[in-house]
This record gives structure tokens, sequence and C-alpha cells, in this order.
């Protein structure tokens, strides 16, 4: 399902936590969406969803306005760590719920992904621990085979083994039914390989939305005598930067021709990629007045 958010403002009081957004997301991609605490990824996937009206502007679903809308609602699923249940419910239950409200739920592969993560569904929501409140909601999320699935920080109190079956599930199911999935973390470098898109929020802005791969390729680290250093970064974007004695290191937003790369290399300067994590918190920690 594609989506088209146009203007996007979610105001909690005096609080924006989403600032007039605006965003394209094609269809039948994974996408990842990256952020620091409040910077309002909750607040934007809950009017992707439905979940919140939006304070101004309009969310587009396949065209169709989001809100109130059955028909968008039957093929959205939203997962967010309050798994929308109550305690005292059994999971047997809440599984039978999510079958009779999705047209597209799996119960066989629900059944299989209950294994995966070894739950048992005879329990009450209140009986799982925090890893397994949250593989439930993987479950649900999965198994609903929505056409737009939200799975918001997901992961949450998951040890290592299960994130591993998660994110394997995921790839797994989504190359054999490929959906629109978006999926909130703070895992940025576990999880970049699953992402074909990458969006970055910072205080309620979305600063960056591109391929992941692209990101990958933006950004650079300059090392090097200090004078050399500072004249290739002359003119350029600086995230971050060390002096150390003579020696200065530079992190440079942006793509370097290799031309570049060879002649500073001439001039005594070494050059390397920078990760996604460290671009995310390069773009992100910037103060306030430098990040408008
Ligand atoms: N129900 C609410 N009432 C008042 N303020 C809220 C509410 N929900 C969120 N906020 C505020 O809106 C801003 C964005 O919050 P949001 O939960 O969308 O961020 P987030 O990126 O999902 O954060 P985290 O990574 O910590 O989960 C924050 O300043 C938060 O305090």
């Amino acid at each position: 399902m594609s989506i088209e958010i146009r203007d996007l403002t979610v105001r909690y009081g005096r609080t924006v936590a989403v600032d007039s957004v605006g965003l394209d997301l094609a269809g039948g991609k994974i996408y990842g969406l990256l952020g620091r605490n409040g910077s309002g990824k909750t607040s934007l996937l809950s009017a992707i969803a439905s979940y919140r009206k939006p304070s101004a502007g309009v969310v587009l679903i396949d065209g169709e306005e989001a809100y109130e809308n059955p028909r968008v609602a039957r093929r959205t699923c939203f997962i967010r760590d309050t798994l929308d249940l109550s305690d005292s419910d059994r999971l047997r239950s809440a599984l039978d719920l999510a079958a009779r409200l999705r047209p597209t739920w799996d119960q066989p592969y629900a059944e299989k992904l209950l294994d995966v993560f070894q739950i048992d569904p005879g329990k009450r929501v209140s009986a799982l621990s925090r890893g397994q409140r949250s593989a439930f909601g993987v479950v649900l999320g999965l198994a609903a085979r929505t056409p737009l699935t939200i799975l918001d920080e997901s992961y949450l109190g998951m040890d290592a083994v299960a994130r591993t079956l998660f994110y394997r599930e995921l790839l797994a199911d989504y190359l054999e039914h490929p959906r629109t999935i978006i999926l909130s973390t703070h895992l940025i470098e576990e999880v970049a390989d699953l992402f074909e898109r990458v969006i970055i929020m910072d205080r309620g802005r979305v600063i960056v939305h591109d391929e992941t791969d692209a990101l990958r390729g933006r950004g650079v680290t300059v090392t090097g005598p200090y004078e050399a250093v500072t004249a290739f970064a002359a003119g350029r974007v600086i995230l971050g930067e060390q002096t150390l004695g003579g020696v200065r290191a530079v992190t440079l937003d942006g793509h370097v021709d290799p031309g570049e790369i060879e002649r500073g290399e001439a001039a005594g300067l070494s050059f390397g990629p920078i990760g996604i994590q460290d671009l995310f918190v390069h773009l992100t920690s910037q103060p306030l007045e430098a990040s408008r």
C-alpha cells in the first residue's frame, strides 16, 4: 500500500510531536524509521495507522484518507508495545479476534510463529515476560499479513536469539508475501540490512528519507595533517570533528568523488566510511539552531 503524508502535524497540547511532515512512501517496501527518544516516531506511526487524528494535514493510503476509514483499517496492522490488549486476555482469544478482524490473517502461520518464539497461547497477557510480549506482538503483526504492517519498536526486551528469529521471519515472510512494512527501531546497524529505505526523524521533522544503500555511501571521515584536512573540508558540511596534536579528523556529510579521494590521499589524507548508526548520531545530535 502506498502512503502519502501531506503537511501532517500531531500536537499534544502545546507539544508539537510531528511538525508539518510531508512524505511519500511507495508500496511493497520495508522502511526503517529512526529517531531519538521523543522525536515523534510513535506519533507519526499512530497517525499513519489512524490511531490518532492528525491535528492538521492528511494521511492518504492508496489515495484514500486513512482516518476512520474501515477499508483502510482492515488492511492495516499497527503493533505497539502496549499490544492494545488487556492483561487478563488469553493469547488464544487475542488471536481469534485478530483472525476475525483481518481478512488476510494466516492462522497456520500464526501457530508456526508461536512455536518459533516458544509462546504458549493458553497463557494470559499478564503471564508473558517482556520479550515474550514483544514476540507475541510480532506474531500478531506478521500473521495479519496486512498490506500495511507497522511495527513500533517490536523488539523491546527480546534477547539476541529472539531478535534474530524475528528478523529472519520478517524477511522470509515479506519475500513470500511482499507488502509495505514500517519498522521503528533504535537498533540501527542490527536491522539496516532489512530496510530498503530509511526515514530519520528529528524533533518532529523528517530530516532524511533515502535508500539504505545511498545512506551507506553518504558521509566520510577524513583524517590527516591539520592544514590538509582543513583545506579538504572547506565548503563542505562538517558533522563532527576531533583534533589531537597536529592531526585533525572530521566527519563530512555528502558524497566524495573517487577523484577527490585520490587527490586527498596524495596530500596525506586517509578516508573512511561512516556507518548508518554514526551518520544517524551525527545528524540527530545537532543543536536546534544548526538543524533548522
Ligand atoms: N499522549 C501524549 N501526551 C502528551 N505528550 C505526548 C504524548 N505522546 C507523546 N508525547 C510527546 O510527543 C513527543 C513525541 O513523542 P513520541 O512518542 O511520538 O516519540 P518517539 O520518537 O516515538 O519516542 P521514543 O523513541 O522514546 O519511543 C514527545 O515530546 C512526547 O513527550
